[in-house]
């Protein structure tokens, strides 16, 4: 069966610390489910991390589910959550409906990720009615970058915090089996990870949530040489690769690879009756 959403809720309520981490493609997943990540994200800041993108705006429902069917075709335990993209937790409830119930039955996902609060509760009411898990995303909620003026922490004065405390226990009412708080200040995450009975998990939310999410190629340091302030690189791939393709470039360069033990010949019988005794001209 893998990792449930009752799993979540029985290691919130044991004190166990959650592990999150985004996959985009099938290797990734692999090794992320091996290493014991509980819940595997297929985030849209795929976007910006595998396609180049500069924010996550223009990432689409296409997009999401053919990263997903990678993603999945990969796990056997982890708990695959897909990001809804931009605008479609907007659109009529038909339109969400379908767009959450792809990822899931062509997908293959557990459930979905919702950014945003109070415009989309109904929302959240209305998948969850349907069989479809949703986790809530508050905070930083970066599909709404132009509207917040820039990847800004969220809830620094009296009136939001109260705002996103509120919105997170909304959240949980409207049926979401676990949160996500990106970019607010620690007394805020510890004060909603305790209101809260679904497990909360945070990206730049401090050290007392039920666990913590980061974007995988930031926390492997193979992304660009920019990342987010919250953000602990626990390796250097991305050095790896620079490291083993420039002797590979170079190896081609100066004619050290390939060598004997990666050629293929043809058989001596067929090589004599082509060329005879005369060779081929290059060996
Ligand atoms: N590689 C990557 N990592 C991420 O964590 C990530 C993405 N991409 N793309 C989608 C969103 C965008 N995210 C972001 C992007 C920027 C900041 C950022 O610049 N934060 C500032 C705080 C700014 C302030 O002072 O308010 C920081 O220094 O962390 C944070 C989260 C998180 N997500
Ligand atoms: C950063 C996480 C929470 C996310 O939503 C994503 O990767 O898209
Ligand atoms: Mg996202």
């Amino acid at each position: 069966m893998g990792v449930t959403r009752r799993t979540l809720e029985k290691k919130k309520s044991q004190g166990e610390k959650i592990a999150m981490v985004t996959a985009y493609d099938f290797p990734a997943a692999k090794i992320a489910e091996e290493a014991g990540a509980e819940i595997l994200l297929v985030g849209d800041s795929l976007g910006m991390v595998v396609l180049g993108y500069e924010s996550t705006i223009p990432v689409t429902l296409d997009d999401m589910l053919h990263h997903t069917k990678a993603v999945t075709r990969a796990t056997k335990q982890s708990m695959v959550i897909a990001d809804l993209p931009f605008l479609t937790a907007h659109l009529p409830t038909m339109e969400v409906l379908k767009s959450a119930g792809k990822l899931m039955q062509e997908g293959l996902a557990y459930g979905v990720k919702i950014e945003g609060g109070e415009p989309v509760l109904d929302k959240i009411r209305t998948l969850t009615d349907a069989g479809i898990p949703v986790m809530g995303h508050l905070g930083l909620t970066p599909q709404s970058v132009n509207q917040l003026g820039g990847y800004i922490i969220q809830g620094k004065e009296e009136p939001t915090v109260k705002r996103l405390l509120s919105e997170a226990k909304a959240v949980e009412e409207a049926g979401a089996f676990g949160l996500v708080l990106e970019c607010v200040p620690e007394e805020l995450a510890e004060e909603i990870t305790k209101s809260l009975s679904i497990p909360v998990i945070g990206i730049g939310a401090g050290r007392y949530t039920d666990g913590q999410v980061l974007v995988l190629h930031d926390l492997l340091g193979m992304g660009g040489e920019w990342s987010p302030s919250f953000v602990k690189r626990f390796a250097s791939v991305g050095d790896t690769m620079k490291n083993g393709l420039e002797k590979y470039v170079s190896e081609v360069k100066n004619k050290t690879f390939p060598t004997e033990e990666h050629v293929i010949h043809l058989r001596e019988e067929v090589k004599l009756a082509l060329y005879g005794g005369r060779g081929n001209g290059t060996s």
